[in-house]
């Protein structure tokens, strides 16, 4: 596993986030959850940039805390209130990346710029939003990290900018190895990107799925209230009261359809599937 917490607690006056959580070699993971959920706390923790009260935060084999400075190069990070002093040119910025990261690839980086049309010699400060995210991608991915943390990286972007961070992404991904984190708090942004999402919520998970499955097995169920009075409960996740009677969150679509001839069945999307487990009702 390339992060691994365990039993973790971090508690604030009037917070706590609980988490268990494994992240393994090639695979993008989404951490999904409102303003205030928890998720930057959490990468917090897989930096080792705050200690968990409770339980153990593993990176890279290591605790997250006893990371040395060496072991962090592994790591790419994106976060909202990071980066360089707007003062300077992404030129005066190689430099230092240069003497910061024994692996920075200027190569790549020089590459990557030109590709996504990042200036070298203006100053970060006359850069559009789009491209101070881009910038920020593109150097969390060019000093051969095997993880990245990325939180909100494409939050405020539009479309076409969001696909050119995804498409970095990818190619970052097309080598063996390595796992990227990437949070949002909107799960249509990481819908076709992630292997495996996390909704945090209060700062608790409240689903940690494979997105194929939640694609695929996941469906709501819409019946009218006696038909809902003779529905197998088993694999009801979240119910929520209708005009025509009942919608039901189901992540085993296939049982009910096998089981019940002509029943419908609407797919939802993440962002659905991730609104009924919030506010949807337990049974
Ligand atoms: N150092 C701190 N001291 C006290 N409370 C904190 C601290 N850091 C975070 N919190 C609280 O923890 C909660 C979760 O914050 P966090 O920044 O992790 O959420 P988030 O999901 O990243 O939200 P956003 O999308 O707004 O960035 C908030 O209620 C916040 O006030």
């Amino acid at each position: 596993m390339l992060v691994q917490l365990d039993h973790v607690k971090k508690i604030y006056d009037d917070f706590a986030l609980e988490l268990n959580m494994q992240i393994p070699e090639n695979c993008v993971t989404g951490l999904i959850g409102a303003n205030g959920a928890g998720k930057s706390t959490a990468f917090k923790l897989m930096l080792g940039l705050i200690r968990p009260d409770y339980g153990t935060v593993n990176v890279l084999d290591r605790k997250a805390s006893d990371m040395t400075v060496m072991e962090k190069e592994k790591i790419g990070t994106v976060f909202s209130d990071s980066g360089f002093s707007e003062y300077l040119t992404v030129q005066q910025v190689i430099h230092i990346m240069k003497n910061f990261y024994t692996d920075f690839n200027e190569n790549l980086f020089q590459k990557q710029c030109e590709k996504l049309e990042i200036p070298l010699k203006k100053q970060i400060k006359e850069f559009s939003t789009g491209m101070k995210a881009k910038l920020k991608v593109i150097l969390a991915i060019s000093h051969d990290s095997k993880l990245l943390i990325l939180d909100e990286p494409t939050a405020g972007l539009d479309v076409i900018a969001r696909e050119e961070i995804l498409n970095l992404l990818r190619d970052y991904m097309d080598t063996p190895g390595r796992s990227i984190v990437i949070s949002s708090h909107i799960s249509g942004d990481l819908e076709h990107f992630c292997d495996d999402v996390y909704m945090i919520h209060n700062g608790k998970i409240v689903l940690h799925e494979e997105t194929d499955r939640i694609l695929d097995e996941y469906g709501f169920i819409k019946v009218p209230e006696q038909e809902f009075a003779k529905l197998d409960k088993e694999y009801i996740l979240r119910i929520k009261k209708e005009n025509f009677g009942y919608s039901c969150l189901t992540d085993q679509k296939n049982y009910y359809l096998e089981n019940y001839p002509g029943i419908v069945i609407e797919k939802g999307s993440v962002d659905e599937v991730i609104t009924m487990m919030v506010k949807g009702e337990s049974i």
